[in-house]
């Protein structure tokens, strides 16, 4: 990790579970070792929370670049008004303004040098969604932030990992109806690429293996079962294969993941969500992180939503927190073990 530099946790959706996942992540720093972090939030939900949690948590407001001295002592807040009461697991549109102006300071804290990363705490996309958010998620608002620091078009990736898997799915927060509208060639050649290469550059995986999942079953069987797999994604596999990427598929999604299929890649391409999460997340909820790839950043996540049902409970698991910190300070380090 980039030397005295914290990594910055954006607050997430303040009903959540992420003041609580923060504030259990920061009493366990020294058991798991976690790279010290800001949050970017409201003090006062923090404190609220740790009250009612009987977490005993000292929070102090800081600057960023006060937070690694401070950590060992306090957990570090760059204070961001919620301006609104929250109640856990009542979500509400109005704290969505304070939710999207911690992860737009997250991402101009990393492009400008104070913060070594940026890790998110889960939003929930409908609360969002109904104050007027225009984008699907973190994904893509985070390539449009990148785009009004730097002036550069960016095309993120989604990949999540868990210590057996890694996934990238190609279309993303769509109906499963749009899907195969949604597939081309374009797509998908352009979403292998990034992964190829970010792969290789922030991975240290010099030539990355992947498997490309097919879009219907038995990846269409010769075109019995659905033409896309031999007409969209089998002649954007040959392209990248031209290119000397290393890519296999289409394959049938129903036979990749048990253990000695995913010993034969280093990740696999998905046609949609929940072909590529719902494995990744059954191998390894706990452990499983988000990484945006693409950026010009490292951005990571825990793999788990906002848990509005538990979020008054005390039960919330930091440990998807602690690794997406733990992989945000190694990959902004240059080397990665995941
Ligand atoms: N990176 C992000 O911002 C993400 C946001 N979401 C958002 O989260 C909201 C809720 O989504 P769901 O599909 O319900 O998924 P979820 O992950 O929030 O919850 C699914 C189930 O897992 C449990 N769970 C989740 N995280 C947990 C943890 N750390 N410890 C213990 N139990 C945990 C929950 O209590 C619930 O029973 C949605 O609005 C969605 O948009 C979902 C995934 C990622
Ligand atoms: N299901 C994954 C998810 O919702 C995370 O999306 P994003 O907010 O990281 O784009």
């Amino acid at each position: 990790m980039k030397t005295n530099l914290p990594l910055a946790l954006s607050q997430g959706d303040p009903a959540g579970i992420g003041p609580e996942i923060a504030l259990k992540a920061w009493s366990r720093r020294e058991e798991t070792g976690i790279a010290p972090f800001v949050y970017l939030g409201d003090p006062r939900i923090l404190q609220t929370r740790a009250a009612m949690l009987e977490l005993d948590v000292p929070v102090q407001v800081c600057a960023p670049e006060a937070a690694c001295d401070t950590f060992h002592a306090a957990l570090p807040v760059f204070a961001i008004d919620a301006a609104t009461p929250v109640a856990p697991g009542k979500p509400d549109p109005a704290t969505a303004a304070g939710t999207i102006a911690a992860i737009e300071t997250g991402v101009k804290l990393t492009q400008r040098g104070k913060t070594a990363a940026l890790v998110t705490n889960p939003i929930a996309k409908s609360v969002l969604y109904s104050s007027g958010f225009g984008f699907p998620g973190h994904t893509e608002f985070l390539a449009e932030l990148a785009r009004r620091e730097t002036g550069t078009q960016y095309r993120p990736v989604m990949m999540l990992a868990c210590p057996a898997l890694r996934v990238v799915p190609v279309t993303i927060h769509i109906p499963l109806s749009d899907v195969p509208a949604a597939l081309d060639q374009a797509l998908i050649i352009e979403t292998i690429r990034i992964t190829a290469r970010d792969l290789a550059e922030r991975f240290a995986i010099k030539a990355p293996r992947l498997a490309v999942a097919g879009l219907n079953p038995h990846a269409g069987e010769q075109g019995t079962i659905g033409r896309e797999d031999e007409e969209i994604v089998r002649p954007a596999l040959d392209t990248l294969r031209a290119e000397g990427i290393d890519v296999v598929g289409p394959l049938p999604a129903d036979t990749m993941f048990h253990a000695s299929a995913r010993a034969r890649y280093d990740a696999a391409i998905c046609m949609y969500h929940d072909q590529a999460l719902i494995p990744v997340k059954t191998l390894g909820f706990e452990q499983g992180v988000n990484a945006t790839l693409g950026l010009p950043f490292v951005r990571t996540s825990p793999d788990h939503g906002t848990a509005f049902d538990i979020a008054e409970r005390g039960i919330a698991d930091p440990r998807s927190l602690e690794e997406a910190l733990k992989l945000a300070a190694v990959l902004s380090g240059g080397k990665q073990d995941r």
